[in-house]
């Protein structure tokens, strides 16, 4: 083959191997097995070092982790990773119904209501298209950035649909089986256990070498726009429908309701099937839909008005 045939074999390749990623990893459907997948990931490795002049950042093979970094660099948030206050019954949710009523005056007021991910808040930042930068929450303000493990996880898009400029939000989380995966195997080598799945996932991505964040099975959930360019959405659920059509892994558990009893059944609902998750939550999370209603309630210092957490009581330890 000349270099023309071989850059069209590797682009080939990389198209592939990326759709079959969304597939297994994005929609949990997976379309060819494992061997037949890491067949085509050895070519594209291989293909890729004979030729690194075809290399590009949004190749699968970015994947596998890079070299270790000798620390994290800081990172400036452009829009601040806000908390959400919290609502530990049904009163508080009565409440802030209210409130929200209160300014919506006689506009029809939706919910969005959503799984609370037990993991770590994350941004990520694309720039046409391209992954750029991943960071960690921090104080809200100033995070980490932890760009070359964010890379490893296999369901988080190198690459976009459309080739937008937008800053995401979402939790980093480790899935049930992986936390318990990881835990057999730091308990063969003698090292200490993580106590619960977040905190396996925090460290996992504070590690300074990928390669170690590449083998702990690490998922993301988006829920959130930063910034966008060249996009106008009005409402919240808008905003994750596009988010699933860009490429993004979007929690599918979410509702919209008009009333708040309807909120608090569902919120209820979810505290009862909580364990026949693959994953932990911690809570739900309330937000008002309309964009135009989020402007007009606002912000507390430290959160938005527009949104709150209900957390779920703490699980009785079995002893
Ligand atoms: N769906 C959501 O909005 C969501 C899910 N899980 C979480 N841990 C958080 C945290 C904030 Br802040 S929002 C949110």
């Amino acid at each position: 083959m000349d270099l023309k045939e071989i850059e069209k074999k590797i682009e080939d390749l990389r198209k592939t191997i990326n759709q079959h990623n969304y597939s297994y990893y994005v929609l949990d459907q997976p379309t060819i097995t494992d061997q037949e997948y890491d067949e085509l990931m050895r070519e594209l490795i291989q293909l890729e070092e004979q030729y690194p002049q075809f290399q590009t950042p949004d190749s699968p093979t970015q994947k596998v982790g890079g070299q270790p970094l000798p620390y994290f660099e800081k990172v400036e948030h452009k829009v601040p990773l806000l908390s959400l206050g919290n609502a530990y019954n049904e009163q508080d949710l009565y409440e802030f119904d209210r409130r929200v009523r209160q300014v919506a005056d006689n506009q029809e007021v939706r919910y969005m209501v959503e799984l609370k991910i037990d993991g770590l808040a994350v941004s990520l930042t694309y720039e046409n298209g391209l992954f750029v930068m991943g960071a960690t929450r921090g104080d809200g303000t100033t995070g980490e950035d932890i760009t070359q493990n964010l890379k490893t996880i296999r369901s988080l898009p190198l690459r976009l649909n459309e080739p937008v400029t937008i800053e995401v939000r979402g939790e980093a989380y480790l899935p049930k089986k992986e936390f318990e995966r990881i835990n057999r195997i730091r308990e063969e080598r003698g090292e200490p256990l993580f106590a619960n799945p977040r905190n396996a996932a925090a460290g996992s991505l504070r590690q300074l070498d990928p390669k170690i964040a590449a083998e702990r099975g690490l998922d993301i959930f988006l829920y959130g726009i930063g910034t966008i360019e060249g996009k106008e959405l009005s409402s919240h659920s808008e905003g994750l429908n596009y988010l699933e059509q860009l490429g993004f892994k979007v929690n599918k558990e979410r509702r919209l309701f008009t009333n708040i009893d309807d909120v608090i059944s569902f919120v209820k609902e979810w505290t009862t099937k909580r364990p026949t998750l693959p994953y932990e939550i911690d809570g739900m999370v309330i937000k008002v839909d309309s964009y135009p209603l989020q402007r007009a309630l606002g912000f507390t210092a430290k959160s938005p008005r527009w949104a709150i957490a209900y957390k779920f009581p703490a699980e009785e330890v079995v002893t």
